[in-house]
């Protein structure tokens, strides 16, 4: 990586309008700050809480995923080969079914699904989702996730669905979140104005914010990377993590993006998944992992690149396309870069 880190992030964090007090549900918080939103006419909220509706039935599966017939894999695969896990479709299912029901959405871009779904022609949004992200961890327990991110059409609604609509850089999202299942439920989402965090209260069944206006740390002391295929890594991304452990930073790898995800922005860290033998292009899909975390870590005042450019900025050319990413506190990407 030889380019300097003149990589900045281009967005004025302007935070929500209107502050909202700690516990303000989630449905008051969306309507409270609807102004806020490019298109304000209610679409894009309703889309929110369609998409919060969903996560809350997939959390019920998730939560009793031992005691009734959803572990273990499906016996077919992804597009990107993996094993599909009976969870990672029921959460499709989920999904797609809520945001086929709230109307607002045309298509929909999904890692369990080859090509894009079309759902309502007069939909006005495009989404791409990581409808359980962290599959290798279902069976075990671990914090696991949703990711998602929203884009406007492009083309005339009635009208079929274009490359256009769907090909979008990161950059050109209206709004980013993600979902995690962990010892509690969040849901984390920027539409642009800074990142604001809910946590799940499962008796009354409704998300509060519980983490207003998040900032990541610019500088932290974890790192995160599966050092397993260190082998292949390339001297660069070799020589930082070197620099980690000369300066006795804290290793951390729950192995569900989201999850480590979570704890740098919180704390401060990096996670890095580089390129390696196996994935000459990294592990991580730009459309449905990487670009709505890229969107709320530069909301939160953290940065995210593959290594070289900033991932906003990445023109996507296929559905499952796949990016080095380094993503987290400003400094350590920065600093990852300069190496
Ligand atoms: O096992 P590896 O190679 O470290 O990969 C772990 C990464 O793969 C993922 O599980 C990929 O996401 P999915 O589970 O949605 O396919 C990430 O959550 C995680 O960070
Ligand atoms: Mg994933
Ligand atoms: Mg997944």
């Amino acid at each position: 990586m030889q380019r300097s880190s003149n990589i900045t992030s281009s967005t004025s964090i302007e935070s929500s309008r209107i502050a909202q007090p700690i516990g303000t549900a989630l449905d008051r918080f969306i309507k409270n700050n609807q102004d806020q939103f490019a298109f304000a006419s209610g679409e894009l909220s309703q889309l929110l809480r369609d998409i919060a509706l969903a996560s809350k039935v997939v959390n019920r599966e998730v939560n009793k995923a031992g005691l009734i017939d959803i572990m273990g894999a499906m016996g077919s695969q992804n597009t990107a080969g993996d094993d599909q896990q009976k969870l990672d479709v029921l959460a499709n299912i989920r999904f797609t079914r809520a945001l086929a029901k709230g109307g607002e959405v045309c298509a929909l871009v999904s890692e369990e699904a080859e090509s894009f779904v079309d759902l309502n022609n007069d939909g006005k949004y495009v989404i791409a989702i990581d409808p359980l992200d962290g599959s290798s961890n279902i069976d075990v327990n671990v914090s696991i996730g949703t990711i998602f991110s929203v884009y406007r059409r492009k083309s005339p609604v009635q009208t079929p669905i274009t490359e256009d609509d769907i090909l979008q850089c990161g950059s050109e999202q209206v709004a980013a979140g993600y979902v995690l299942y962990g010892s509690s439920t969040m849901l984390v989402y920027t539409t642009g104005h800074g990142v604001n965090g809910f946590t799940y209260e499962p008796t009354l069944g409704e998300y509060f914010l519980s983490h207003p206006h998040l900032q990541m740390p610019e500088e932290g002391k974890i790192y995160s990377v599966n050092e397993g295929s260190a082998n292949s890594f390339s001297a660069s991304v070799t020589n930082y993590l070197q620099h980690c452990k000369d300066n006795k930073y804290t290793a951390r790898y729950i192995g569900s993006l989201v999850a480590d995800f979570h704890r740098n922005m919180l704390k401060g860290g990096i996670y890095i998944y580089p390129a390696t033998a196996k994935d000459k292009n990294g592990k991580l899909r730009l459309m449905y992992e990487c670009n709505a975390l890229a969107f709320i870590a530069e909301q939160a005042g953290g940065l995210a690149t593959d290594g070289f450019q900033r991932i906003l900025d990445i023109k996507p050319t296929e559905l499952h396309q796949r990016t080095p990413f380094f993503v987290g506190s400003k400094k350590m990407v920065e600093k990852a870069m300069s190496m």
